[in-house]
């Protein structure tokens, strides 16, 4: 299953990615996390040591080795100058079991604290002016769209609310999507833009309230979310203490009971493999009008495979 953490910055995203991911590796279930916001902090908030390097190349450093490895024998798909962040898997393609032995993890994984992670990669100097954000996201994209991952599996993204969620079809990947909202008007506003957009899709979407302190903050938001709100999490003494470089305590039981009653809601969705590639088809066609034909030279209409049926048959026989 696949989640994503969005919201405003500094709601708290990547501190509850951290917290989610984990709590589901403690339990002793397959997990990737996947840092994707502009700001890449979630390997300090799994508790990588602020002077220490991650350690492995972010996935935007090498997203053109991925196109080529994810295309493999797909003969749709030219070259990895033909394939852009939405081109969908067809047969031929090369789909991926979550933490698989392939290249993709075996280069862009490392564990930190038993959590095994992934990142885009920071949005630097170089970037500004000629590239936006969403351009560092086309490998992730890509990594969900041949991704094969069942029940009881999961990967967790921590993910800009911004409109680079919307530039591709990106938003549409994941079985789940938090959005996490503080109790303040700017943080509700940016869920009532997701929350539109993601109701046009019929993508699930849930509300995470976060940094909570009383019970005014709780009915502020139960008064602006409604039913949206799945569950808050309070202000942590334990998330300050390790954002001051201390490791004491617990984290606080009604938190712990939050990331429980997430993974419950992720827990009791259904997978539709039948959607998620309807989803996929329909994004690429969009962007392949809107500027990617353009950008290629070619009609990458041509890409979509319309007897591949995606989902644990097509790993089966994957190359
Ligand atoms: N949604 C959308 N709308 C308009 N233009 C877009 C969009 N997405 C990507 N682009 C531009 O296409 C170029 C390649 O994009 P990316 O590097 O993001 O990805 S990929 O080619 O799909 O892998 C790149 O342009 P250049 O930076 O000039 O190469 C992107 O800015
Ligand atoms: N429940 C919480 N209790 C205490 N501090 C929190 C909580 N959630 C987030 N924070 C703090 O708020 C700040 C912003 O959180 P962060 O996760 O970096 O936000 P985002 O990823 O959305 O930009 C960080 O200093 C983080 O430690």
């Amino acid at each position: 299953m696949r989640v994503a953490f969005v919201g405003k910055g500094g709601s708290g995203k990547t501190t509850l990615s951290a917290l989610f991911s984990r709590h589901l590796a403690d339990s002793g279930a397959p997990v990737v996390a996947i840092d994707g916001d502009i700001n890449q902090h979630l390997a300090y908030a799994l508790g990588l040591d602020e002077d220490d390097a991650f350690g492995a190349p972010p996935l935007s450093a090498r997203t053109g080795e991925i196109k080529d490895f994810l295309r493999g024998t797909n003969p749709r798909i030219a070259s990895r100058d033909a394939m852009v962040k939405t081109t969908p898997p067809g047969r031929g393609s090369r789909l991926l079991r979550l933490l698989g032995d392939d290249e993709i993890h075996g280069r862009h994984v490392r564990g930190i604290n038993g959590v095994p992670l992934m990142v885009t990669g920071a949005f630097d100097e170089g970037d500004l002016g000629v590239a936006c954000y969403h351009s560092k996201l086309g490998a992730v994209e890509l990594y969900l769209n041949h991704l094969v991952d069942g029940a009881g599996e999961y990967v967790v993204v921590d993910m800009t609310a911004g409109a680079d969620a919307f530039a591709s079809g990106l938003f549409t990947r994941f079985d789940m999507t938090f959005l996490v909202v503080e109790p303040t008007r700017k943080s509700v506003s940016v869920y009532r833009q997701y929350r539109d957009h993601a109701a046009e899709f019929g993508i699930p979407i849930g509300v995470v309230g976060n940094k909570v302190t009383g019970e005014d903050d709780l009915l502020f938001l139960k008064e602006h979310v409604g039913d949206d709100l799945l569950a808050h999490c309070v202000q942590s003494s334990f998330v300050r203490a390790q954002e001051q470089g201390r490791e004491e305590g617990e984290l606080e039981a009604h938190n712990t009971e939050t990331l429980r009653r997430l993974r419950t809601a992720v827990d009791t969705r259904t997978k539709d493999w039948a959607t998620f590639q309807r989803h996929a088809v329909e994004f690429h066609l969009r962007n392949a009008s809107a500027w990617a034909n353009e950008a290629t030279g070619q009609d990458l209409a041509t890409q979509v495979d319309p007897d591949f049926r995606h989902g644990p048959g097509a790993l089966a026989v994957s190359v």
